[in-house]
């Protein structure tokens, strides 16, 4: 056996920023060359960002990245890290054997071995992804290779991310072509308890293999994905040995003993027995194993809960989505529901209080408690509020164009929409969107009213869990959160009956079935997609399903106008569900 030290390089690229992921990538592997680490591995796509989506369609970008990696090698090298080996994702551009109906030269999803300031050799992803969030036949063509290269006299194999989540392709020949390490540099979305499936996965791929695996993956917030790092290293068992912390950068050092390799330099062709051919290439770096030394105690992160990940994934999603689009502040309508609360309360530890606005804009039919609520929050949490009554700009609206009904109400919504515009226009603040999933779902907001703004931090969050969440959070905080206050939110926000406060007494009840009912029925409909036979069958009441099946395919245009906000669930609005606006099709009569 033969002792090797690996780096997990679990960091937060910026999309499109090469410059700045390429400093990032030197900065990480001083730090790993510090740690005697004798091999580094970053992430899918770690040069460019993940996703880049049609970028990729652009030649200059595609060149860019390309350049990048060669300057990046030879950087390495002058600033005497070209020892050591590094692992990194970037975009490349097929040579040969491109897909039939793609032109020669269409992008790989490339992943690169830099030593001594060379681009050693270059792979790609074979299997693409097209399913969820996921777009990559429109972007990319297949890679049809398996690299191998002995370090210290271990060979170690490459893949890149889905190629462990799909059977065949090159992880399958790995065992064939009997590599001692397999290292996977990944760009995986989190989504509610994804990081029990990815440990089985990598458990499953390893004993397959026969090899140790190295997993790692990025973190940070990208427009409407999360990635929450979550890095892991099984043994060729498929037991846990090492795991790096959720939604935090961490350079994860582990020491691992593995088989000293014998096979001859070379290429071979290997059929993975799915029609593809998958080309190995063996070629030497370093035959040697390193002299023995005392290996570190392995370092396996301790899991967080079902709510303290949905939260950090919102805390996460927010904070990278102001600072990667240059914003200071934010802002938002604080109404003292428990939807803004929570908001406000993501914001401030996102960004710290000191950079969270919030108007409080009381209409006519503004409860007291909901005013009192929303200034108790203010003072919680120490940030900065401004009172903007809207009865007089009502009023004076009014007076122009008379209004009734839900026209009428709406106004009130649309106002403070307007408001919230001009107070980003004037000071630069983010306007944040307060609406939750069952909303979204049902299109309970006013269009250019409560879902103006630029970013929605809880789109994904079902109403119920809305509740869920600001309980844990008021009973929890964590190192990086910036709000370092006990119990940030009124319990009066938390358990009063929710109101849109648009017309005397109104009730979300009035509108919407209890939300413990609506939230079930929704996660059959909308994460399931289950049809109106279905439904009934499961259980749900036939007039509800008939009447809340017809909300939601109503509300599509609405969703397509809504801003974008952090996916936490399998099935989010936006990239993950992607229905047409003009559309006669109905589940009830289908
Ligand atoms: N297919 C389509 N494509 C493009 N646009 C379409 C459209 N269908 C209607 N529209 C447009 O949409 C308008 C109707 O939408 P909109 O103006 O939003 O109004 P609408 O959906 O009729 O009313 C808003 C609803 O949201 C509720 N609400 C409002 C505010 C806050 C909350 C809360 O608690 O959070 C709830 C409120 O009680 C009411 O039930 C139509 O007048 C038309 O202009
Ligand atoms: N009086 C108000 N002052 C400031 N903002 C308000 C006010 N009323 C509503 N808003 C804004 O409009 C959004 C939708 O409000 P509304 O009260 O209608 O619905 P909600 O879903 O019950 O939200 P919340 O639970 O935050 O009240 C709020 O989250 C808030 O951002
Ligand atoms: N970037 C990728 O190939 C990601 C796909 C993969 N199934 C995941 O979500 O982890």
């Amino acid at each position: 056996m033969a002792q090797l030290r690996i780096a997990l390089a679990q960091t937060n690229p910026t999309v499109g920023d090469l410059t700045a992921n390429a400093d990032r990538l030197v900065a990480w592997t001083r730090d790993a060359a510090e740690r005697g680490a004798h091999l580094v591995v970053f992430t899918e796509m770690f040069l460019t960002g993940y996703p880049v989506e049609d970028l990729v369609l652009r030649t200059s970008f595609v060149d860019a990245s390309i350049r990048t990696l060669e300057e990046v090698a030879r950087r390495l090298e002058r600033e005497g890290l070209g020892d050591l080996p590094v692992v990194a994702g970037y975009v490349d551009r097929a040579g040969l054997a491109p897909r039939v109906g793609q032109p020669k030269g269409a992008p790989l999803d490339a992943a690169a071995l830099l030593h001594k300031g060379e681009v050693v050799t270059r792979t790609a992803k074979h299997h693409l992804p097209n399913y969820g969030v996921f777009d990559e036949y429109r972007y990319f063509v297949r890679g049809d290779r398996l690299p191998i290269f002995r370090l210290h006299g271990v060979d170690v194999a490459i893949a890149v991310c889905e190629d462990l989540w799909q059977e065949g392709g090159p992880v399958s020949v790995v065992g064939q072509a009997g590599a001692g390490l397999l290292v996977a540099p990944n760009a995986s979305p989190y989504e509610k308890e994804k990081e029990d499936i990815r440990l089985e996965l990598c458990a499953r791929r390893a004993r397959e293999a026969g090899c140790a695996l190295v997993y790692v993956n990025q973190i940070g917030g990208q427009d409407e994905l999360v990635f929450d790092g979550d890095s892991l290293v099984v043994g060729a068992d498929g037991e846990l040995v090492a795991r790096a912390a959720q939604f935090r950068e961490e350079l994860l050092v582990v020491d691992l003993d593995l088989p000293v390799a014998d096979a001859e330099p070379g290429t071979s062709a290997y059929d993975p027995g799915d029609g593809s051919t998958i080309t190995v290439d063996r070629m030497v770096l370093s035959g040697e194993p390193v002299a023995p030394y005392t290996p570190a105690p392995a370092r396996i992160a301790e899991r967080l809960d079902l709510h303290a990940e949905v939260y950090s994934a919102l805390v996460l999603g927010v904070r990278d989505y102001v600072a990667k689009n240059g914003f200071q502040s934010v802002i938002l309508g604080l109404s003292g529901g428990i939807d803004s609360a929570l908001t406000a309360t993501i914001a401030s530890d996102a960004i710290g209080p000191s950079r969270v606005h919030v108007a409080l804009m009381p209409s006519r039919y503004s409860s007291e408690h909901s005013l009192a609520d929303a200034e108790e929050l203010v003072r919680r949490q120490g940030i900065t509020s401004q009172v903007v009554p809207i009865a007089d700009i009502v009023s004076a609206y009014e007076k122009e164009v008379q209004l009734s009904g839900l026209a009428a109400e709406n106004l009130q919504a649309r106002v403070r929409g307007m408001i919230l515009m001009g107070l980003s226009n004037e000071y630069g603040h983010l306007v944040l969107t307060t609406g939750n999933k069952s909303e979204l779902a049902t299109g309970y907001s006013t269009l250019y009213g409560d879902s103006a703004g630029g970013f929605a931090p809880i789109k994904d969050v079902p109403k119920t869990m809305v509740w869920d969440l600001a309980r844990w959070r008021n009973a929890h905080s964590a190192p990086h959160f910036l709000l370092q206050t006990d119990r940030p939110i009124p319990e009066n926000s938390i358990v009063k009956e929710p109101s849109a406060e648009l017309r005397p007494d109104q009730r979300d009840t009035d509108s919407l079935p209890p939300y413990e009912v609506l939230d079930r029925l929704l996660d059959d409909y909308v994460e399931k997609d289950m049809g109106s036979q279905e439904l009934i069958a499961a259980g749900h009441d036939p007039a509800l399903v008939t009447r809340v099946i017809r909300l939601v395919d109503l509300a599509e245009y609405k969703r397509r106008q809504y801003p974008p906000g952090p996916k936490i669930t399998p099935k989010n609005f936006g990239r993950d569900r992607r229905l047409p606006i003009t559309n006669r099709w109905r589940e009830t009569t289908g």
